[in-house]
């Protein structure tokens, strides 16, 4: 058997739907999967599973099954379904061009991609809606792994669960997914996911925005850059947010467009100004430009946690990008760019 799963990356937030939209972009994490029959002359493999890699952070990520986390997501999958380890011999070949820890969403691209490839491999029969259950047990905020999975521009929710259910909340992540994973003798059956924890739901894009994403060269690893926002919210900031996440589905579908009423339903005040230490120059690069002073852009905000920022538009896109990448600069900090587009499929497995 051999067959190829492809996950897009994603931004999440954009601007002020923070933990709740998402945008699938065409960037693709990819696992080339094959499969052979057991074969008394081949020892076994730990696991049953071996692991290559190229691409982003090569030097870094683990080939080890027990600990990379894509096999260690599909053996969390697998082991709730009483599979301790790969059910057939099988190689996963990772091509990730995402990059890491910088706002585009690669571990939600990681986690869901794992969560496909469990699926697969275990040949479990696991729906999306299913797989999202998987997803949201590993990766708690919807925004990432719903645009992964679904692809697009989407708005996500978590589901109010009965009280028993509710309990997935403080189960740790370590208990879900240990690292390492454990052998094949482990036989622990990690929790399982209450069903129907999170939803989705697809939103129109207009098909002249683009997404030029100014990635900073180095990482802000997400945990970080939640562990700085505050606990509480005034109701003043609470209501600036929903005023402006409401209008954004409509604005950034609406023909013709209004670049105006995109940048007003852009901003954001529950967490880019609590993350501005993070990334050095945000509050500026936030405000540098605007419809009227650079045309063709239509808003700018940080991706996911950042340090990424996605600025949207219709032309102009290197005159834009290049400002952005300007600001950087004077904090000694350089930067590559990308127009990308967005991913409207999300993952999907494609057999060879
Ligand atoms: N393809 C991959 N293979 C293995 N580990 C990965 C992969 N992609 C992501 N990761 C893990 O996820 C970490 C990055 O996740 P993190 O949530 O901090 O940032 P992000 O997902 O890139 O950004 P954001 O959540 O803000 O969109 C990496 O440091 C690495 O540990
Ligand atoms: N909504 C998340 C996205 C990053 O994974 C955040 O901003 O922390």
């Amino acid at each position: 058997m051999a067959f190829t799963v492809k996950v897009p990356c994603s931004s999440a937030n954009i601007g002020p739907g923070f933990d709740v939209i998402g945008l699938a972009l065409s960037i693709y994490l990819e696992l080339h999967v094959t499969t052979s029959a057991p074969s008394p002359s081949q020892p076994p493999t730990k696991l049953n599973c071996t692991v290559s890699y190229e691409g982003e952070n090569a030097d870094e990520v683990s080939l080890d099954p027990e600990v990379n986390l894509i096999t260690r997501v599909a053996l969390y999958v697998l082991r709730c379904h009483k599979q301790h380890a790969f059910p057939v011999p099988t190689h996963v070949h990772v091509k990730n061009p995402i990059p890491l820890g910088r706002g585009l969403g690669s571990s939600g691209a990681a986690v869901t991609a794992g969560v496909v490839l469990g699926n697969e491999i275990g040949n479990l029969g696991l729906n999306k809606a299913r797989m999202l259950d998987y997803c949201l047990m590993i990766e708690r905020h919807p925004d990432n792994v719903a645009a992964a999975l679904y692809g697009g521009f989407v708005g996500t929710y978590l589901n109010e669960l009965r009280p028993e259910d509710l309990a997935w909340k403080e189960i740790p992540l370590s208990e879900v997914l240990p690292a390492p994973a454990g052998g094949i003798d482990t036989g622990v059956k990690p929790p399982e996911p209450p069903i129907g924890i999170g939803h989705y739901k697809k939103f129109p894009w207009s098909k002249e925005i683009k997404a030029i994403a100014i990635i900073p060269d180095f990482e802000l690893p997400t945990a970080k850059a939640r562990e700085c926002l505050p606990r509480m919210y005034s109701r003043a900031d609470v209501i600036y947010n929903l005023q402006r996440a409401t209008l954004l589905p409509s604005a950034l579908s609406q023909d013709p467009l209004d670049p105006d009423m995109i940048y007003l339903a852009m901003q954001d005040k529950v967490h880019q100004p609590y993350r501005k230490h993070l990334v050095p120059g945000l509050t500026d690069i936030l405000h540098s430009m605007n419809p009227t002073t650079q045309p063709g852009l239509l808003g700018i905000c940080l991706s996911g946690a950042g340090p990424t920022i996605l600025a949207l538009a219709t032309k102009n896109f290197a005159e834009i990008a290049d400002r952005i990448v300007a600001q950087f600069k004077s904090h000694d900090i350089t930067c590559r760019w990308e127009l990308l587009e967005p991913a409207n499929d999300g993952a999907v497995v494609e057999r060879r």
